[in-house]
């Protein structure tokens, strides 16, 4: 069931542009990524889902209180320099009528209560945002670009934050700029380039739509010539000659057995198998647009 259904929304500021024609609709219980280059209308697009911005055409319908249900953790997380993390926590509560238990909530983060803000780590604030967007105990937290600036580190220690919320049953709209974030996290996600939605699919469909093209590559001394006649190829490229030849061999899923088949392993050097990644098909879903 959808708990977020976005309908041609268009924002415009002036004479501005920021989001042309965006529709998706996001279903309960999922991570929803929304992925883009800078500028291409991300946050003002979740900005309208939680309501800080109204909407120039088109709607946004959430299946929740807006105020109470939904929780939002917005691109940076400023607090006064002394407040300390329970502090804010329970600041934040109090604004609820039923808040999260905002200890348990902490400990999750694992955030302790007496440290003040300004010596809090840049992973510390981005997880102590995330609480302060689940304590008013919402069905729908908002997620934008949580861990950019982040080190490898304290990236894991978020999204494993991000799991753990999903698994208590909350749906997470999420803005991120990392597609390892979004293999990791995201059911779902939708490419938005220049203000319109390129895409919308699962992180394994996004690839096989642009390709879920294999390369293989090797070094061999034998003829290749045979390969080129494979239902499973697309096109053999040979720079090089003699033993030193390094053989491209590009085509469809199975394209290693297809090959072996008729060029054994054993005649091949340095081989090596790569396959179109989420980065590249991103890059293809938005690269042509906005270069
Ligand atoms: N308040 C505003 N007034 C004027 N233009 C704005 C305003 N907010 C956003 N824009 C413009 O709208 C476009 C989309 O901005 P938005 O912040 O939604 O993009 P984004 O995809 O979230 O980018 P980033 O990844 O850099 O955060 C940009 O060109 C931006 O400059």
């Amino acid at each position: 069931m959808a708990i977020i259904t976005v309908d041609h929304l268009r924002k415009t500021y002036g004479t501005r542009v920021a989001v042309e024609d965006v529709s998706f609709s996001v279903k309960e219980g999922e991570v929803f990524g929304i992925v883009g280059r800078n500028g291409a209308g991300k946050t003002t697009t979740v900005e309208c889902v939680a309501g800080l911005r109204t909407p120039t055409a088109g709607t946004v319908t959430v299946d929740a209180d807006l105020k109470e249900q939904v929780g939002v953790q917005l691109q940076e997380c400023s607090l006064p320099d002394k407040i300390r993390v329970g502090e804010a926590l329970a600041l934040y509560a109090s604004f609820y009528s039923r808040p999260a238990d905002w200890r348990a909530l902490a400990a999750e983060a694992g955030l302790d209560l007496r440290v003040p803000f300004a010596k809090l780590s840049g992973g510390q604030r981005q997880r102590l945002s995330v609480a302060l967007a689940l304590v008013g105990n919402p069905r729908v937290a908002i997620l934008d670009e949580l861990t950019t600036g982040l080190d490898p580190q304290a990236r894991r220690e978020t999204w494993d934050l991000v799991t753990r919320i999903r698994d208590r049953g909350v749906t997470v709209l999420l803005v991120t700029h990392f597609m390892e974030e979004v293999e990791r996290l995201c059911d779902r996600v939708a490419v938005i380039s220049r203000g319109r939605v390129r895409a919308v699919d699962t992180p394994a469909g996004l690839v096989a739509r642009t390709g879920g093209e294999q390369r293989l590559v090797f070094h061999t001394g034998e003829p290749v010539d045979g390969l080129r006649a494979l239902p499973e190829v697309t096109s053999v490229t040979v720079t090089g000659d003699g033993n030193g030849a390094e053989v491209t061999v590009t085509g469809s899923a199975d394209l290693l057995s297809a090959v072996t088949a008729v060029l054994p392993a054993s005649r091949m050097r340095d081989l090596r198998l790569e396959r179109t990644t989420l980065d590249d098909a991103f890059l293809v879903l938005t690269g042509q647009e906005e270069s």
